[in-house]
């Protein structure tokens, strides 16, 4: 992220204070019961609507002067990655008619702000994020409508500056069965623990980590599963974007083995 330690502070005073104020995380939690057709999450989160808040982060972040940059890299753009479904649409396509493409337009971030913190134990089912309508009708708005295309999540603490174990974000090819693992250890001998169904039984699975020990290159950010996963580390700034809606990958946020995690989630939002 641009200005990384500037807007993380920021973001740190203004939504890390604010969740552990509201929610103590010295207190008994109780743990939800699952909800047919939900995926299962237990982390604590606080939500508010702020389009200042999402003007600010698009603006800082680096997305909004980067985002025609990563959608039209011919290699690891995300036009490469989805095909043209990301900016172009096939609006007006009837009877016979060819669709006509349209480039649309990132409007920018959604003023839905989440904040989560994941605790020992804590996590977020396999899921799939779905695509939300918005009208910007409030006082300041314009009363232009947004669709969301796009995850994105900000990851405020990882391994290096807090004592955090697990809480990778999972990705799944597709067809791809899931880990809902518990990730434990550390360092290269990492070892996935495949839990039965009601978390009785368990075997391990190997987790091939990437090698490479420069904490800043892309492959100490992640490393992939046996079963095609490809999990993210939480470090701190490190600013993720899927895309989701009918694209979106199954992922997950395997479960907090130790110390804390903190995310940011919004969207990147564009005009219908
Ligand atoms: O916390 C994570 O790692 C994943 C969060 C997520 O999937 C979501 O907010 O939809
Ligand atoms: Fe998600």
């Amino acid at each position: 992220m641009q200005d990384n330690a500037t807007l993380i502070d920021y973001i740190q005073q203004e939504m890390k204070v604010q969740i552990d104020d509201k929610i103590d995380p010295s207190k008994p939690r109780v743990r939800p019961v699952p909800r047919p057709g939900y995926a299962f999450r237990d982390n604590d989160r606080i939500q508010f609507q702020s389009r200042d808040f999402a003007t600010m982060l698009w603006n800082k972040c680096g997305l909004r002067d980067r985002w025609t940059e990563l959608w039209q890299h011919p290699k690891t753009g995300l036009d490469a990655l989805y095909g043209d479904s990301v900016a172009i649409t096939d609006r007006g396509m009837s009877g016979r008619h060819q669709p006509k493409a349209r480039i649309r337009r990132a409007v920018g971030l959604s003023r839905n702000i989440r904040m989560y913190r994941y605790q020992n134990g804590q996590s977020f089912g396999a899921h799939y994020d779905e695509s939300v309508t918005d009208m910007n009708d409030d006082e300041e708005g314009d009363g232009q409508e947004t669709v969301s295309e796009y995850t994105v999540l900000i990851y405020l603490n990882g391994d290096k500056d807090s004592d955090l174990i697990g809480g990778e974000t999972v990705f799944y090819p597709k067809g791809k069965k899931t880990t809902t693992s518990a990730v434990t250890g550390t360092g290269t001998g990492r070892q996935a623990m495949k839990k039965g169904a009601k978390g009785s039984k368990s075997s391990s699975a190997g987790v091939s980590e990437q090698a490479d020990k420069d904490s800043n290159s892309a492959s100490s950010m992640f490393y992939t599963l046996p079963n095609g996963g490809v999990a993210v580390k939480p470090q701190q700034g490190l600013l993720l974007v899927h895309k989701h809606g009918d694209e979106c990958m199954l992922h997950e946020g395997l479960i907090v083995e130790r110390g804390y995690k903190y995310v940011l989630r919004t969207d990147v939002v564009y005009e219908p």
